[in-house]
């Protein structure tokens, strides 16, 4: 554990399995909070890594007010980006395939969000993973959202899950980044809380 967070009750406030085992990974000691249901509407001037940094934030505003003076909470979110265009969860099977065709055969980015909120303080960075897909057919696509259900992942898509293993051909940046939590980069900012 970092000798400078000893100071601190670490929270992460998340619903997301995936980020509480990368948060575990990272070898420090935390409790998990419960998010309650955030509304993940973001103004539609922000553009790129400023949008999981708004709702990372918005994340954080739910705790603030009840924060106490020696926990430290850290938010996150995720999104994929393509053309301008952002994929968050899919609304249904139908969003999950109609995602999957835009992303297949080509490139797109993986930006997260984090928020680190104490009582007096809270830095917040993003980080960007670019992931390159194979061509995907239809059947693997149809499997995937059928026996997957990827409608808890931004971008319809787990890069963990089958789909990763047999579909993403390349990848520049952090791997845990698309996953949810980019830990290295958290590590870095939270040696300097
Ligand atoms: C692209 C991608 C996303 N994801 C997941 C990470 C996030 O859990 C989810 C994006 O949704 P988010 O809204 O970022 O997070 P969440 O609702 O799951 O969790 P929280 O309670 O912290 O708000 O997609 C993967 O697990 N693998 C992937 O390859």
């Amino acid at each position: 554990m970092l000798e400078n967070l000893q100071k601190y009750r670490i929270r992460l406030a998340s619903n997301s399995p995936r980020r509480r085992e990368l948060l575990s990974g990272l070898g420090i000691d935390y409790e998990v909070k419960l998010l309650p249901d955030i509304d993940e509407t973001y103004p539609d001037t922000l553009k790129g890594e400023e949008i999981p940094l708004f709702i990372a934030r918005e994340k954080a505003a739910a705790y603030l007010p009840s924060m106490e003076s020696d926990e430290l909470i850290i938010t996150a979110d995720t999104i994929v980006y393509v053309d301008d265009e952002v994929l968050g969860k899919p609304k249904d099977e139908a969003d999950a395939r109609r995602m999957l065709h835009l992303l297949s055969g080509r490139s797109h980015q993986v930006i997260t969000g984090v928020c680190i909120s104490a009582r007096h303080f809270q830095r917040a960075f993003a980080a960007t993973t670019e992931v390159t897909f194979d061509t995907l057919s239809e059947e693997e696509i149809d499997f995937y959202v059928r026996t997957y259900r990827p409608m808890d992942k931004a971008g319809s898509y787990g890069i963990q899950e089958w789909i990763g293993y047999i579909g993403v051909c390349g990848m520049k940046g952090s791997y845990f980044n698309v996953m949810g939590l980019p830990v290295q980069r958290l590590y870095q900012e939270l040696k300097k809380c």
